[in-house]
């Protein structure tokens, strides 16, 4: 039987044929990415080009089963590539060992692909394909896992929702003072020691990491200004890295001062247990006859001793390693720092004691450095089983878009559930009010070495229509509004312009009765550097009509809220009879909003309606 046989007899031979003549990319050659690479090499597309930044991890061959142990270290993109090129002679495959959001890979470059597929693991990266497939108008398939939750959805530029379309949730964080003076969970004193404790030794300060937030005590302005200071405090500990007692100064200042300083404060500890400081030098007594290779036994708790050697022996290979860096650095270079990274055992172990040490201060439950390695990498354990079912799904919504049957694509659901694990609903229309999809669009060319900023203003009032008061941003950095007009007389390229680059113009007009302001325009400025020197520098836009935004909707009554709860109750129980399902639970629990580092799209109540069947032992069809 020839390769092409069965692929033939269960799409039919029109849709198998558009699959060999289709140019795919995949963007991520992770876990969902080599499961899904492994299905576009075996149902045929004729050429997948393979995009990933990243070189292959030991801790990524438990579920990227295109990777082996010879590979680590190496690309991902090029491994990929390698492996899956040998399922399938008759396709074509590039590898890209890149950043997707390199600028050589620019509109035009996405607008050779038939459909795009994202297999990536965080937002900023997502957001990015969806903004560059949304002004390519190329087909998006877009993907996530998390445990045993996944999500596909196709994405269509006019046609369906974009990934921006639902508001995504944004990662937790804590208030400083709990970090910082009052933490009553484990996950305070990690959250203390890997963004606190580590950044202000090893790495940045704290004021630039998203955990810490202080706005949530801004009641507390003094506590904030004394934590302040002993943060500066501990940078001058940070410059005598070099010294035998380094370990010591880092301890007593964060495990014994620190902490007699917040017993001194009377009132926090009215209704809380008071915080008991620790003494360098009995605990290094006590800890004299522990070997520091206990930190390679990550499953116990370690005794308060044992946490204190891990700490000693981590801080003293950091304090190493970034010595060695500082020697190698040349005149002008930014000082070298350190980031804590989940795999890397100094950082880790650093972490974990640090935390312990702080959580005994506290009376609080000491961790496993297995647990804590999950909780400070927020780490939900990857699941081979939902990635190769995502990346099948993947597969099954491309054939929709291929037929141009996006009508019958779904929005589909995994969810662990001993009813279905998969359910779906039809692909929602475009969010009005969203502000990355529902905009005007626009391509000019410029000269960006002699074209400036006025001169794009000047094109938007004379051609376009827009009055005073507007706001120019590129990406989410303000160029321009009409209290900001320093960059006007700066050229294009000197305000970081490049061969193309997107610049989104606000109507930042009022919106009256008869006219809400006109939506977003989104305008690609291509570099065209063989325009005359005597010619306008930004060419003549095409004429284009700008919508207005949609009205704001009122905001219900209560009486409406109540008829809603009504509907949607009376809803889940017309399902449940008529899919046999405990829907209401089932409902609730998949519209859980997927943790946002490693997530597709929001979730939201679904239909339960989809069935897999196997047809003739050959071809798996959804329908
Ligand atoms: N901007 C980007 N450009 C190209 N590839 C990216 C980009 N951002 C993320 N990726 C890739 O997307 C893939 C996502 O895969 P996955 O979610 O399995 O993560 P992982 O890094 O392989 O595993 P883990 O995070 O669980 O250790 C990774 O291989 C990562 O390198
Ligand atoms: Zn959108």
């Amino acid at each position: 039987m020839g390769r092409d046989t069965r692929p033939r007899k269960s799409l039919g031979a029109s849709l198998h044929n558009q699959i060999k003549e289709s140019r795919v990319l995949m963007v991520g050659a992770g876990g969902i990415g080599c499961e899904l690479l492994k299905n576009l090499v075996l149902t045929g597309f004729g050429e997948i080009h393979i995009v990933d930044l990243d070189t292959i991890d030991l801790s990524n061959l438990n579920r990227q089963f295109l990777f082996g142990m010879q590979h680590i270290k190496k690309s991902k993109a090029i491994v990929a590539k390698e492996i899956a090129g040998k399922f399938n002679p008759n396709v074509k495959l590039e590898a890209h060992h890149a950043n997707i959001k390199d600028p050589n890979f620019n509109v035009k470059w996405f607008k050779g692909f038939n459909i795009v597929f994202n297999a990536l693991d965080n937002l900023d990266a997502r957001k990015h394909v969806n903004r560059m497939c949304l002004a390519a108008d190329v087909p998006l398939i877009e993907s996530g896992t998390t445990g045993y939750n996944g999500q596909v959805q196709i994405i269509k530029r006019g046609e369906t929702e974009c990934y921006d379309c639902n508001p995504k949730p944004v990662p937790k964080s804590f208030p400083v003072c709990t970090i910082r003076s009052t933490p009553s969970q484990p996950i305070h004193c990690i959250v203390w020691a890997k963004s606190y404790l580590f950044a202000e030794v090893f790495g940045t300060s704290e004021e630039s990491t998203p955990e810490l937030d202080p706005t949530e005590d801004s009641e507390n302005a003094q506590e904030i200004a004394n934590l302040k200071r002993e943060a500066e405090e501990l940078k001058n500990i940070r410059e005598k890295m070099d010294s035998p007692d380094f370990a010591e100064a880092v301890f007593s200042k964060v495990f014994t001062r620190d902490i007699n300083r917040l017993r001194s404060m009377e009132d926090m500890w009215k209704s809380r247990k008071k915080p008991e400081p620790l003494d360098y030098g009995k605990v290094l007594e006590e800890s004299k006859s522990i070997d520091a290779s206990i930190s390679r036994n990550d499953q116990s708790k370690w005794s308060l001793a044992e946490n204190f050697t891990v700490f000693a022996d981590s801080l003293k290979r950091l304090a190493t390693r970034m010595l060695e860096l500082k020697a190698t650095m040349k005149e002008g270079d930014t000082p070298p720092i350190l980031s804590f990274d989940k795999d890397n055992e100094d950082t880790l172990d650093f972490v974990a004691a640090s935390a312990n040490l702080r959580s005994s201060i506290f009376d609080i439950e000491i961790k496993s450095k297995f647990d804590i390695k999950q909780m400070a990498g927020n780490i939900i354990p990857a699941i081979a089983t939902t990635n190769a079912i995502t990346a099948g799904l993947c597969v099954l919504q491309a054939f929709k878009v291929l037929q141009n049957k996006l009508s019958e694509g779904r929005m589909i659901f995994l969810a662990k559930s001993a009813d279905r694990a998969c359910s779906s609903e039809t692909l929602a229309p475009p969010n009005p009010s969203c502000e990355t999809c529902c905009v005007a669009r626009l391509t000019l060319s410029a000269d960006i070495t002699r074209a400036t900023l006025n001169d794009l203003i000047k094109i938007l009032r004379s051609q376009l229509n827009y009055n005073e008061e507007i706001s120019v941003l590129t990406g989410n950095q303000l160029i321009y509004d009409i209290d900001y007009d320093d960059n006007v007389n700066t050229p294009l390229k000197d305000l970081g312009f490049q061969d193309e680059t997107f610049v989104t113009i606000v109507d930042d007009s009022d919106s009256d009765d008869d006219e809400p302001p006109r939506v977003n325009l989104v305008i690609a400025i291509t570099h065209d550097p063989e325009m005359a020197s005597d010619q306008y520098p930004i060419s003549e836009p095409e004429k284009i009509e700008i919508q207005r935004k949609p009205r704001p909707k009122p905001e219900p009554s209560q009486d409406q809220d109540d008829n809603l709860e009504m509907h949607d109750v009376t809803e889940s129980r017309k399902r449940k009879l008529e899919d046999g399902l405990t829907v209401l639970e089932d409902a609730s629990a998949r519209m859980r909003q997927i943790v946002p580092e490693d997530a597709g799209p929001v979730q939201k109540k679904v239909k339960v309606a989809e069935t897999i069947v196997i047809e003739d032992d050959e071809a798996i069809m959804i329908d």
